[in-house]
């Protein structure tokens, strides 16, 4: 049977600016995409941020466009073996495509998508909540997502002076409440002698990872910083630039930060994770600050792929509006519906 795909635009308002080392955005854009069958319809999200690792917008509809022009003649099955040819240098829309393909095929099968992807998979999965950059205020922040109940708090570092940001840091981690973590991200600020003054300042602060600590990330720079720092080092947007293609165990590093949208949609994701875990590596599935028919479809990616992580799926509530429900955390863990398919459902705007 084959399959009817419709691609629509979209532009979503942020609730509040975001800011890195790498750069902000005030909106997010990108592409609902619906894949139809037999009454039936799979949802995925194309939402590109080159900042993250993805293709520029143009790039993406291209690829978007050239799967159109290949899709109707063919079925769910067919497509999804000629995505990867269709999609050449275009993740995000990759990512979009085989999410709604999937979404389909297990809607199609009665089953959830977690359960399509790996049988055994939770309906549970932890999450961090993110606090911004360490300039923005997180006190405030904190005390939010700590009254929900989140065990673990993401901060955006490098993108004020490091003596300035070690302080803050000090003095945020007295206000943590008792067993919970921060987890770091300074998306390539600094060179190496900053980065590891930074991590022996964290010593004795409840830091449980740190994100892209190298401004130009070499893998044996990273293993001489892991080697000395208590915490796990992870490596995530460049995973798609400098360092793409490296196997995981030659990384330098404990821990990779998957995006599927960098990393072109749940197979590839899940080929990577399955690599990674399998040299002993840690890993986490995280979004691009995407629509809630792209979180439903991570979420259900990381139960099957890690299933006792903490995930970086909580961003939703950056958005000011979005194109359906999006998964909500409870005391720092989203559940899973029992409901074939990822649990998008679009908001009768975007509706079948
Ligand atoms: O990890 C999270 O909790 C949210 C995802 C996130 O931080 C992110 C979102 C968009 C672009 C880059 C990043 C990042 O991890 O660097
Ligand atoms: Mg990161």
């Amino acid at each position: 049977m084959s399959v009817a795909l419709r691609i629509t635009p979209y532009a979503l308002a942020l609730a509040r600016d975001w800011s890195s080392a790498r750069g902000g955005f005030a909106q997010r854009r990108g592409w609902l995409v619906r894949a139809s069958a037999g009454g039936l319809s799979g949802w995925g999200d194309c939402a590109p941020l080159p900042a993250a690792g993805t293709e520029q917008a143009d790039v993406a509809e291209a690829a978007l466009a050239r799967v159109l022009g290949a899709a109707s003649a063919l079925g769910a099955e067919a497509l999804l073996d000629r995505l990867e040819a269709l999609t050449l240098a275009a993740p995000a829309a990759r990512h979009g495509v085989e999410s709604a393909l999937l979404d389909l095929i297990a809607r199609r099968r009665g089953l959830t998508l977690r359960a399509l992807l790996a049988p055994a998979a939770p309906a549970r999965v932890a999450v961090n909540a993110v606090l911004g950059a360490l300039d923005d205020d997180p006190g405030t922040a904190l005390s939010a997502a700590a009254a929900r109940g989140a065990r673990v708090f993401k901060l955006k570092l490098g993108v004020a002076e490091p003596r300035t940001e070690r302080a803050r840091l000090r003095e945020l981690a007295r206000h943590l409440p008792p067993e919970t973590r921060l987890r770091l991200d300074a998306n390539g600020a600094w060179d190496a002698a900053t980065a590891a003054t930074m991590i022996e300042s964290c010593r004795a602060l409840p830091v449980e990872s740190l994100e892209e600590p190298l401004r130009e990330p070499d893998p044996a720079t990273l293993a001489a910083l892991q080697a000395r720092a208590p915490f796990a080092l992870a490596l995530d947007e460049s995973l798609a630039g400098p360092l793409a293609g490296l196997a995981p165990e030659r990384l330098g590093v404990r821990r990779l930060v998957l995006k599927p949208a960098v990393l072109g949609g749940p197979r590839a994701t899940l080929a990577l994770a399955e690599h990674a875990r399998a040299a002993g590596l840690e890993v986490v599935l995280t979004s691009v600050v995407e629509s809630a028919a792209g979180l439903w479809v991570d979420a259900q990616l990381a139960a099957a792929l890690a299933p006792a992580q903490t995930h970086g799926l909580d961003t939703a509530a950056w958005l000011a509006e979005d194109l359906g429900v999006a998964p909500s955390p409870r005391e720092g863990v989203i559940t899973l519906p029992e409901t074939p398919g990822s649990g998008f459902t679009p908001c009768p705007a975007q509706a079948p």
